[in-house]
């Protein structure tokens, strides 16, 4: 059965200002299942942006296709919610109403007031309470600023929430903070979530599975590492988890040096082209080659 998103041997090539053409990815094939968050790893350059604004609908690959929910892609929908780094909030508009602007166009039959409840009770939920919702948004802090860009796109229920660096202007305590408030909205919502971060810790914290990607051009989605870290998560208290430095390291390890050496490798006519699926868990039975008794060979047989 094919998964709720599938991303079918997506190929996106540019003119490279010298008369060719830049292969930024070719025959990329990857799924994401109803409700799981995967986040997407790779250095500057490798195309995740081209990736999230296909899958957005803002741009169109040069071939492949992305179906969800049993439907092609084509152009841009309520059912995609998009949230940058920039925020992208209506300057004109306080910050209740860049929320209902939204919920009121997804829901054109609610009644007034139960957009706005509805607006306020997401606001609410990343902490956006009382005369705060009233402000316009140069009246906000950065952070402030994302927390409703954030309560904007739950609020909407998209089948699809796509985030390009959400956290990339905020400094590190404010980070932390909204990672936490992101989390416990997700939890609430059963959301689809696919996540561009260039934060590793940020990456394991929110994910299920993270997919990782080779350098460009040509590059790849070459691995789909499961984040065997039991949810509810916390920021604190994951660090101690034994899978949690297992598995940084082979994302440390994979972006320092895989990354390198396995890019720009042609993809194969004619196949799939999926990630190869990376399981780390410390918590299961290990084997261990010290251990091992030598196999029993049977004699005079
Ligand atoms: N419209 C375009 N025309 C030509 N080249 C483009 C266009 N958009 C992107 N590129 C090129 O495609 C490649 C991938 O760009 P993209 O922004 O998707 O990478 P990225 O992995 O998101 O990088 P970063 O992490 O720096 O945001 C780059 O080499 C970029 O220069």
């Amino acid at each position: 059965m094919k998964p709720y998103l599938s991303i079918e041997k997506l190929t996106q090539r540019f003119p490279d200002g010298a008369g060719g053409e830049l292969t930024v990815f070719e025959d990329a094939s990857f799924g994401v299942e109803k409700g799981e968050f995967v986040v997407i790893l790779g250095h500057s350059g490798c195309g995740k942006s081209t990736i999230m604004n296909i899958l957005a609908g803002l741009a169109e690959p040069t071939s492949g296709v992305v179906v969800m929910d049993g439907q092609a892609v084509r152009g841009p929908s309520l059912d995609r919610g998009v949230v940058f780094q920039n925020y992208s909030l209506l300057p004109w508009l306080t910050t209740l109403k860049n929320v209902t602007f939204g919920v009121a166009a997804r829901y054109p039959d609610w009644s007034k007031a139960k957009v706005i409840d509805h607006a306020t009770e997401f606001l609410a939920m990343v902490g956006l309470e009382g005369d705060v919702i009233h402000r316009k948004p140069s009246q906000l802090s950065g952070g402030m600023r994302q927390r409703v860009s954030i309560a904007r796109a739950f609020a909407n229920h998209p089948k699809l929430l796509l985030l390009d660096e959400p956290f990339g202007a905020l400094d590190a305590l404010t980070r932390g903070t909204i990672q936490d408030e992101l989390l416990k909205i997700w939890g609430q919502m059963e959301q689809t979530v696919f996540m561009i971060t260039h934060d590793i810790d940020e990456a394991i914290l929110l994910a299920d599975r993270i997919l990782l990607m080779t350098n460009g051009p040509q590059a790849r989605v070459a691995e789909s590492v499961e984040i065997t870290i039991p949810r509810p998560r916390n920021r604190t208290e994951i660090v101690e988890h034994p899978n949690y430095y297992a598995i940084r390291n082979h994302l440390v390890q994979f972006l320092g040096k895989r990354s390198k050496e396995l890019a720009g490798q042609p993809t194969i006519a004619g196949e799939t082209n999926r990630p190869e699926t990376v399981r780390i868990d410390k918590t299961e039975p290990q084997d261990d080659p010290e251990d091992t008794q030598p196999a029993l060979v049977a004699v005079n047989s």
